[in-house]
């Protein structure tokens, strides 16, 4: 500022010493609650005596800068109404003007720190009052009831993991931000270029200074759409290897994560992270990041070339500066909290969704289509109420967003106006001030708008990178891979409770020897726990307690991979997935899984041992036959058979049947038995038993009742010992000569008169209704 104004400066302000007083008394007010509350913040307790006073002295604040704010506001209109040269810039005394400009920053700036600090403690305010009413925004994986602090830790830690990640492109990236810088520095030259047009044409007349501007006016404007296109392609390059980048990663996070993860998480909401979140983050983040850094630069430049043109009109343009940003962070906190929950209530309706969709059958079989809709229209709504809150407050802040800059518009033509009159600027000065202003505001907007969005896609972020960052909870596998296995399985005073259901001990000390080669079958009463076993020998949980033991190391120490090949498993209802009938047969055996895979000639072997074979040639495309999604386009039977070559495929070592045959009906259930019968003469078995011939073939049978090995022994032992074996297989008989009367003629009776031939009194179904 000209020293010549300090004069004049000093009388403006003692003659305006309302306006000074009502900063002070602002400044006092806003002081002594800054004081109180630092003073205060130790002692905590909210809803206290303290924070009562809290209030009231923030309403104070509130209230003394309103009520500042529109006497200055008054104070400036009723000065330029009045139109005194000696008060405005350009007139004789034109400093004076500077002066009264120089007050109004000032005390626009003391209000707009008071109204931040008012909006940051009204905020803290709200989000206490919707923690107190237990509406905090439950994360998908974090504590329920997390802090504030911690919350904030985990924003700046999803923040670095996305810096780290698109840290790989930082070449790419900085080229693109010089073109950015680049373009904005050409896009700045453009109303500079103009207003010397205006100059040249209406004032100067220079014919050839004239064209030799327009000519560097339409290179600046190439240049500056040049740049602008290689800023925007190069970012979204960047982007979109980012979202190739954070899903893979995701994906591979949640692969490794453990079984219980997943009997704990809806499944619908994973699936909403990996599909829609990580578009919406890269998307949002990519975008909004190309925007803020493109106004960033904009917005530098333009305040470079606008000081240029004209220091004191730079200065009333930024009058209103702070009145923005404050805005901006109210909106952006606002919008981050709505952005979050919009985000929950839509994967809550993906998750409906997905579970009625995924089961159609059933829901067609009950008839409830009309409840399924009910519930997802109920998801819907929630979500829609949420999106209405979201467009009101966004209406709101284009509202202000958009006033804004036009009341700056009108003042900077005021003074601008007058600084022509006195001779002090251009007309063209000013036209190009007006162009460079214009184009500041909408950067400052678009700087909103890029933060209230980057602020809803770091919300996205962070539910992606929780996901991302969550270790599992097993201990990592360790890397045996033992010359000779040879399939001795052990479980030791084994304790094991579902981390879903952590009150309900399923296992309780139970012990289980199988040696090699041995076919040993479970049967006992449903929810003993037989299938618990299976699943803690695949390592899908870890027991509380005890150890489980192959070869008598745990199963733990091994290379999963490497014990996969050797260690077969097939369920009651195996998955098939979509691809054709070759590759669900090679299923984690193939290139990209990182083994040798079976031949053609292995693959088709394992086929025909599986029964598999003659039905899949004479298929029309054969083995290259799809699937369908989960196998759908398969029957249960030949689904069974294929997953029985998947197993067969692998030359396993130990083999481990869950009730496999038992969705099946007789005439499936017998072509798959016999490739099972050949499936266990090669391996050391453990069956949990479902039929008969089964149990017939086992080696021993153990009977799983309440989490223990209650009995033991050939099936012949186990009857005489005339203990629970053989009140299973007393009951089983009951119901099945009963059911044979009933259905005489049919596979059941035959089957019946097939356990009634060889015992007298042999289970149909040892293992399901008790
Ligand atoms: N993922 C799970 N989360 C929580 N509890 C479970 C889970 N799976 C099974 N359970 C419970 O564990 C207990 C033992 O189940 P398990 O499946 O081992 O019994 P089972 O003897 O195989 O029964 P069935 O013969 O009916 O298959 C049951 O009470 C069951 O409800």
């Amino acid at each position: 500022m000209p020293v010549r104004a300090w004069p004049h400066l000093y009388r403006y302000n003692t003659s305006n010493l309302d306006i000074w007083l009502l900063s002070l008394l602002r400044c006092t007010v806003l002081a002594a609650v800054c004081l109180y509350v630092w003073r205060n913040s130790a002692k905590g307790g909210h809803g206290s005596r303290h924070e009562k006073w809290h209030r009231w002295l923030r309403r104070c604040v509130q209230a003394t800068c309103i009520t500042g704010q529109v006497l200055l506001l008054a104070k400036a209109v009723a000065v330029a109404l009045a139109g005194n040269d000696n008060v405005m810039p350009g007139g004789p005394a034109g400093d004076v003007g500077l002066a009264f400009i120089f007050g109004a920053l000032c005390t626009s700036l003391a209000a707009s720190f008071a109204e931040l600090y008012t909006a940051v403690s009204l905020l803290d305010e709200w989000q206490h009052q919707r923690h107190a009413h237990g509406e905090a925004d439950e994360p998908l994986l974090g504590a329920p009831g997390e802090t504030e602090k911690s919350k904030a830790k985990r924003q700046s830690r999803t923040v670095r993991l996305l810096a780290r990640m698109s840290a790989i492109d930082g070449p790419v990236l900085f080229v693109a931000f010089t073109a950015g810088a680049v373009a904005a520095f050409a896009q700045a030259l453009v109303p500079y270029f103009t207003g010397q047009i205006i100059d040249l044409a209406a004032i100067e007349s220079d014919r050839h200074a004239f064209y030799v501007t327009i000519a560097k006016l339409v290179l600046v404007s190439f240049a500056c759409a040049v740049f602008s296109g290689l800023r925007g392609g190069l970012f979204t390059v960047a982007m979109t290897r980012l979202n190739i980048r954070v899903r893979m990663t995701l994906f591979r996070s949640l692969l490794s994560q453990e079984v219980g993860f997943y009997d704990t998480t809806k499944i619908g909401d994973v699936i909403s992270r990996l599909s829609a979140d990580t578009t919406t983050v890269a998307a949002q983040v990519g975008l909004n990041l190309n925007v803020a850094l493109r106004s960033l630069t904009q917005v530098f430049i333009l305040l470079l070339f606008m000081l240029k043109a004209s220091w004191r009109l730079t200065i009333i343009t930024f009058v209103a500066v702070p009145i923005i940003v404050l805005i901006c962070k109210i909106y952006g906190a606002f919008y981050r909290k709505l952005a979050e929950r919009v985000q929950t209530e839509l994967a809550a309706a993906n998750t409906v969704s997905e579970e009625m969709l995924g089961s159609m059958t059933t829901v067609l079989a009950h008839g409830a289509a009309d409840s399924a809709a009910a519930a997802y229209q109920q998801c819907l709504n929630k979500y829609n109420k949420l999106q209405m809150t979201e467009a009101v407050a966004y209406a709101f802040y284009t509202i202000t967003t958009i006033f804004l800059p036009n009341t700056i518009s009108a003042m900077i033509l005021l003074f601008g106006g007058h600084l022509v009159l006195a001779g002090r600027m251009s007309p063209g000065a000013l036209v190009s001030f007006m162009l460079l202003q214009q184009s500041l505001s909408s950067a400052f907007q678009t700087m909103g708008d890029v933060f209230s969005s980057l602020a809803g896609a770091v919300g996205a972020a962070d539910k992606v990178v929780e996901l991302i960052t969550r270790q599992p909870k097993i201990p990592p596998p360790g890397g045996l891979q033992p010359a000779n296995f040879q399939g001795r399985v052990e479980l030791r005073d084994v304790v094991f409770a579902y981390p879903a259901r952590p009150e309900i001990t399923v296992l309780k000390g139970l012990n289980l020897h199988i040696n090699p080669g041995e076919v040993v079958a479970l049967v006992g009463p449903s929810g003993g726990g037989k299938s618990s076993i299976v699943k803690l020998l695949e390592r899908y949980y870890m027991p509380l307690s005890g150890s489980v033991l192959f070869d008598g190391y745990d199963v733990g120490s091994y290379d999963p991979k490497w014990l996969k090949q050797r260690v077969a498993l097939v369920s009651q209802e195996p998955v098939l997935y979509a691809r054709s009938i070759y590759r669900n047969i090679c299923f984690g055996v193939e290139d990209e899984d990182g083994c040798a895979p079976p031949s053609r000639e292995d693959v088709e072997a394992a086929a025909r041992l599986a029964n598999a074979h003659d039905f899949i040639k004479a298929l029309p495309q054969g083995y290259e036959t799809e699937c369908g999604d989960k196998g759908v386009q398969m029957s249960g039977g030949q689904k069974q058979r294929i997953a029985i070559a998947r197993a067969l495929v692998r030359r396993p070592t130990i083999l481990l049947l869950d009730e496999a045959t038992s969705a099946l009906d007789a005439e499936s259930e017998s072509i798959v038995q016999e490739a099972l019968d050949r499936l266990m003469l090669r391996c050391t078995t453990l069956v949990i038993a479902h039929r008969l011939s089964t149990i017939q073939n086992a080696t021993r049978i153990l009977v799983i009742t309440k989490g223990i090995v209650a009995e033991e022994g050939s099936h012949e032992a186990l009857l005489e010992q005339r203990g629970i074996y053989s009140q299973l297989v007393r009951r089983q008989m009951q119901k099945t000569t009963s059911s044979a009367s009933l259905a005489r003629g049919d596979s059941e009776l035959s089957f019946s008169r097939f356990a009634l031939q060889r015992t007298a009194s042999e289970p149909r179904n040892l293992g399901t209704d008790q």
